[in-house]
């Protein structure tokens, strides 16, 4: 298995003066789950945005193999990014959608039979937890060397929410892979490694009293 690291340093993001994140650092590898919590924005989804690419910091440096990249996403196979809304137009179909991703439909039905009959279907004709279940799924069986999940278990329901830790358990051994979700408890059980944004600045968080500490959590 070939190793990738991903890091990104010195992030610093202002929107109007404001500070929303102030020299942060991340590291993702093949390999890991590395998972970020924290309040309702406090800046995950920017952080998560800036390491794809689709957004500049103030300042930020992306690594990928400790080389320097203006914007991964402009790095063929580097990254794929599970936002946190639906993003595939839902006048594709499922097969097509699949042509385009590179990712074979046998390969989403392995994991999901019941998407067989979906086939041809265009995507705007499933259901809501449907699309966002099958969106992760294509993103996490990508062949890229990582992806990143904001709020992947957000609107699935609890069996298809096992079903994705078990595709993201198994699919770490051959990418690296970032989860950002309110759902903590999935976030924890996933992740090797697991930050709290706060304030602008990550702190590692190793067990649930970490979590209360912070005030992320009551008890
Ligand atoms: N384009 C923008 N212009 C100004 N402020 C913005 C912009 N985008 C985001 N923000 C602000 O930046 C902060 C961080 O937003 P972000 O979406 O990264 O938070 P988050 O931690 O992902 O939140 P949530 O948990 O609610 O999804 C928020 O206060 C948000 O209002």
């Amino acid at each position: 298995m070939t190793k990738n690291l991903l890091e990104a340093d010195s992030v610093y993001l202002e929107y109007n003066t404001r500070t929303i994140l102030s020299d942060v650092y991340v590291k993702a590898e093949t390999g890991k789950v590395t998972g970020f919590l924290g309040r309702n924005g406090c800046g995950k989804s920017s952080l998560m945005r800036i390491i794809f690419g689709s957004l500049k910091g103030n300042f930020q440096s992306v690594r990928l193999n400790k080389q320097y990249q203006e914007s991964l996403l402009m790095v063929p196979d580097a990254i794929r990014y599970l936002p946190q809304k639906t993003f595939i137009p839902k006048q594709l179909s499922i097969d097509e959608i699949c042509l385009i991703f590179q990712v074979s439909f046998n390969s989403i039905i392995q994991e999901l039979p019941v998407f067989e009959k979906y086939q041809h279907q265009k995507l705007a004709t499933l259901s809501g937890g449907e699309i966002r279940l099958f969106e992760a799924i294509i993103i996490l069986l990508s062949n890229v060397k990582f992806v990143i999940l904001d709020e992947p278990f957000s609107h699935i329901m609890p069996l298809h929410v096992e079903k994705l830790k078990e595709v993201i358990n198994r699919e770490k051994h051959k990418k690296g892979i970032i989860i950002t979700d309110h759902l903590y408890k999935h976030n924890m059980e996933v992740s090797d490694d697991l930050y709290l944004i706060r304030e602008g600045k990550t702190f590692r968080i190793n067990t649930h009293d970490d979590l209360v500490r912070h005030g992320y959590i009551l008890e």
